[in-house]
């Protein structure tokens, strides 16, 4: 149709939109909040065949390209282990990913979920 109709957001979308404001809060440096660019990090590119980060997730629940949870949370540990593929231990930037993995999957768990099983298919 010419004008786009606004698409219902199913649960799921619903979901991901409150799990994804979660991880951000856990990101203040907002280090994870855009694409990594090669001209803050020389040889990115060529380093990370998947690059993934926060924005591309919002647009990826905006598009429905989540079919369940756990092709979310893939992408969140994609981002977190990339950070730790390309900077040193020793950097702010693998401290912080290491540090967002693990909270974040803490927010994400099983238990934690559960009470929403309810509103999900
Ligand atoms: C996530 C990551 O690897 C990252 C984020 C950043 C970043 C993100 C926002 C502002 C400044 N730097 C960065 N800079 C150099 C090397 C790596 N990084």
């Amino acid at each position: 149709c010419v004008l786009r109709q606004r698409q219902e957001r199913s649960a799921l979308q619903r979901l991901l939109d409150h799990l994804l404001k979660g991880l951000e809060k856990r990101d203040p440096q907002q280090f994870f909040a855009w694409p990594v660019t090669d001209h803050i990090a020389p040889g990115y590119s060529q380093i990370i065949s998947q690059p993934m980060d926060f924005s591309t997730m919002k647009q990826k629940i905006d598009d429905g390209a989540y079919s369940c949870l756990g092709d979310f949370i893939d992408d969140f540990k994609l981002m977190c282990n990339n950070a730790m593929v390309y900077n040193h231990p020793e950097t702010i930037y693998y401290k912080a990913a290491k540090k967002l993995l693990h909270v974040g999957l803490k927010f994400m768990s099983a238990d934690k979920l559960k009470p929403l099983r309810s509103v999900l298919p």
